[in-house]
């Protein structure tokens, strides 16, 4: 049997103080495209962290490809969250080669070798007409795919991507999930990706992991998403509504508990 690209086993995650996740397991397998879902604060940034050795876990076991976690695995790619502008004067090659770790940091022009992956990073996001822009003139996908190029850069196993699909619009949103799904199955890579939305998500994922309440389900989309699965897991009635091909998670009374952070182009989410 092949090694958990994952292996959280009664993890405990806290962040200023509060507990966040609370004895959560599961099992990611190599490989798979994981949607990562909850409302606003359920935890998905924290739960990143977490995986990525800079919040350490208050209780459990967290493995990464079989090894206890640790800061600075480069078999880790991280986007974080892109909530304000990055980059400004730099041009797109740069604030992608800024991202080198080790001995380039800071210096982007440094190696042919460095150069080498820089390259291939943007290729691999097909953003090489970025390379000369400052990130300043910008819009906010292509700048996402600057940031996407960064997390590349080390040839990770692992991509842990946190909402790369806010601040697009609809179509944006397919065309970005589609990319790192096919980039990621070319590569074997294994995927986190939070999301507000799932629909952009639905038919790419192998496993859907759900926050809620300090709790963590993982599995199949269709066992998940599902109104009993997750009213059991907020522990109050909630209904999963699927009408044109698209599945809404409502809460009783009808609120929509899936919210985007921005959403261009008027789009009504899960
Ligand atoms: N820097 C911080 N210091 C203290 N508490 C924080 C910090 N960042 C987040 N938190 C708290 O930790 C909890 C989990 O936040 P987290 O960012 O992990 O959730 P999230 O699911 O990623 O939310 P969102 O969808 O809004 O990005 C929230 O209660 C939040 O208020």
């Amino acid at each position: 049997m092949s090694i958990p690209a994952l292996d959280l086993s009664h993890v405990t995650l806290t962040r200023g103080g509060q507990t966040v996740l609370k004895d959560i397991s599961f099992s990611v397998p190599p490989g798979s495209f994981v949607g990562v879902l909850g409302a606003n604060g359920a935890g998905k940034t924290t739960l990143f962290r977490g995986l990525l050795g800079l919040e350490p876990a208050q209780g459990g076991v967290i493995c990464v490809n079989g090894v206890s976690v640790r800061r600075g695995n480069r078999s880790i790619g991280y986007m974080p969250q892109m909530r304000k502008l990055i980059g400004g004067q730099l041009s797109g090659w740069s604030m992608v080669a800024a991202a080198r770790r080790g001995e380039c940091w800071g210096l982007p022009w440094c190696g042919a070798k460095g150069r080498k992956s820089v390259q291939a990073a943007l290729e691999a996001v097909d953003a090489l007409d970025l390379a000369r822009k400052p990130v300043a003139t910008l819009s906010g996908g292509q700048r996402q795919r600057l940031l996407l190029a960064q997390a590349l850069l080390d040839d990770p196993t692992l991509l842990l991507l946190d909402e790369p699909l806010a601040s697009l619009d609809p179509a944006r949103m397919r065309e970005t999930a589609l990319r790192i799904h096919t980039l990621a199955r070319s590569r074997g890579m294994t995927v986190l990706m939070s999301a507000h939305d799932i629909n952009p998500l639905l038919g790419l994922m192998d496993h859907v992991l759900y926050l809620a309440r300090g709790k963590a389900l993982l599995g199949k989309v269709e066992d998940v998403l599902t109104t009993e699965a997750l009213t059991a897991l907020y522990g109050a009635p909630v209904d999963v509504v699927r009408a044109g091909g698209r599945v809404f998670v409502v809460a009783e009374g009808g609120g929509a508990i899936l919210q985007p952070h921005e959403c261009v182009g008027g789009h009504t989410h899960a």
